[in-house]
């Protein structure tokens, strides 16, 4: 992102902001309360709009980005609840739509891949014995898990994750450090949206501080633990 303006009721939430995000990256972005984390995320994504500067997506303006399954996007809030009641298995397998083909249906051996993923995909959540049970019933720390693990399923190169840990068990935080460290030792791509790292801490190899919204600091912490996707 360069020069990023961000405006929400005529106030700038996000301004001036300037921001690369490298394969291999745990990047982790920090600040308090409203200071416009998530905007950032959402607007590196195209999810809200900038007002002025440009956002890019592996080279493309987000309006224009087609490889959605490169990206694997947990938002802080559940868009779950309502509607049809989903079993968690079958929340996590949406992870996998963006995988497929637009006008056929998916051949055997792909449906035999969405499986392998979405039982990898909650094995690394913890959440294995609860597949069947329904998703908007559990905890938030659990939903959370659920969250992660359809962007898991989806086998993404990048991973945006907004608050994962807030109001979270503290045995969901472990699952999640443990899910990430894989993640970066296998080289993917990390965004972590975060209050406070706790757990997270020792997997992050840069950290940006917004303050009302604006980078107030950036840090490089340590090298990447893996080599990039
Ligand atoms: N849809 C919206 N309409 C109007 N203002 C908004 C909207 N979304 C966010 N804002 C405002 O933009 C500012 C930044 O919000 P943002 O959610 O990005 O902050 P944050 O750092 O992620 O905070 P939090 O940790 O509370 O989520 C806040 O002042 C917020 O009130």
């Amino acid at each position: 992102m360069t020069g990023g303006l961000v405006r929400r009721d005529g106030r700038e939430v996000l301004a001036g902001v300037d921001l690369r995000v490298a394969a291999g990256d745990v990047l982790a972005v920090l600040g308090p309360n409203g200071a416009g984390k998530s905007t950032l995320v959402k607007a590196l994504l195209g999810l809200v709009p900038l007002a002025a500067g440009r956002a890019e997506i592996y080279g493309e303006p987000p309006a224009r980005f087609r490889d959605w399954k490169r990206i694997g996007y947990v938002p802080q809030r559940l868009p779950m609840g309502g509607g049809v009641p989903a079993t968690v298995r079958e929340v996590v397998a949406s992870g996998r739509v963006a995988r497929r083909s637009r006008w056929r249906p998916a051949p055997f051996a792909d449906r035999a891949a969405d499986r392998a993923a979405v039982d990898r995909a909650l094995k690394a959540v913890g959440l294995t014995a609860s597949a069947r049970d329904s998703a908007h019933l559990l905890s938030g720390g659990q939903q959370q898990r659920v969250l992660i693990a359809r962007a898991l399923a989806g086998e993404p190169d990048v991973f945006v994750l907004d608050e994962p840990t807030a109001g979270v068990d503290a045995g969901s935080q472990a699952a999640l450090a443990s899910t990430l460290h894989e993640l970066a030792r296998d080289g993917r791509t990390v965004v972590l949206v975060a209050h406070e790292l706790g757990p997270m801490e020792p997997l992050i190899t840069r950290t940006v501080e917004l303050g009302h919204g604006r980078i107030v600091r950036e840090d490089a912490v340590r090298e990447p633990l893996g080599r990039p996707a």
